[in-house]
């Protein structure tokens, strides 16, 4: 498997990756993921992706919002405030692209939602109101630590092309160090919440929800490349 530098080797992150391991594969190099790498995935697949994704971060935020009020302390509500923040910020990097393309967030805001968008968001929001902060947590990491090992993982692609790759842009930003961080410190807050809330005993349930995550993850990176056929 794919090295990892986030998260304790026996800790809760480490243990729910591995569980999931053919799936997490599946989602951290998707076609979709190794066209962005070499550069040869269809600018319609990156569109159609974009667009929902930017509908999908608002959906996440209120994931984010949710999990402010379920934090289990006051510093793990001020990193949902950040991490609120950091989201916001990942949706303007969004409309930056779509303006290039002529799109305004009125007419993004205007698309329909694609059943794939719809299937993981809310799935995520009912897993976070059905259950506690860990459940939460665990539905959200593949999301947020996902796509730090993306970035590696393409990164490390021997046919990865750097010199005129269209998503050049995209693969900065979560190769930076400060999306890196953030991805090592969600994994990290795992492991201490497995820690606190009983990770050990809840583990067939919680790796269960983190599968899950991964497989909705796969399809809507399927949704974007089915949209260039
Ligand atoms: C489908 C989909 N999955 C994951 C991300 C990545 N992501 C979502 S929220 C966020 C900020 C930190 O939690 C990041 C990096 C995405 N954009 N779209």
């Amino acid at each position: 498997m794919f090295p990892t530098p986030y998260g304790s080797p026996d800790g809760l992150f480490h243990r729910l990756r591995h569980a999931a391991e053919e799936r997490w594969d599946a989602y951290c190099w998707h076609p979709f993921v190794q066209g962005l790498a070499d550069g040869t995935l269809p600018l319609a697949a990156f569109r159609r992706y974009l667009v929902q994704d930017w509908l999908f971060l608002i959906h996440f935020a209120r994931a984010k919002a949710l999990a402010a009020f379920k934090a289990e302390s006051l510093d793990a509500l001020r990193g949902k405030a950040n991490a609120l923040n950091a989201l916001l910020a990942e949706m303007n990097m969004h409309l930056a692209y779509c303006a290039e393309w002529g799109m305004s967030e009125a007419d993004v805001l205007a698309t329909t939602e694609a059943p794939e968008t719809v299937a993981y968001t809310r799935w995520v929001l009912d897993r976070g109101m059905a259950g506690d902060i860990l459940d939460l947590e665990v539905a959200l990491a593949p999301c947020t630590v996902g796509y730090g090992e993306v970035a590696r993982r393409i990164a490390e692609h021997p046919r990865r092309r750097r010199e005129g790759n269209p998503y050049e842009s995209w693969i900065a930003a979560y190769s930076s160090p400060e999306y890196q961080a953030l991805a090592r410190g969600a994994a990290e807050r795992l492991d201490a919440l497995g820690v606190s809330h009983g990770g050990e005993a809840r583990f067939r349930t919680l790796a269960a929800t983190f599968a899950e995550a991964a497989r909705l993850e796969a399809a809507f990176w399927q949704m974007g490349l089915d949209a260039a056929r």
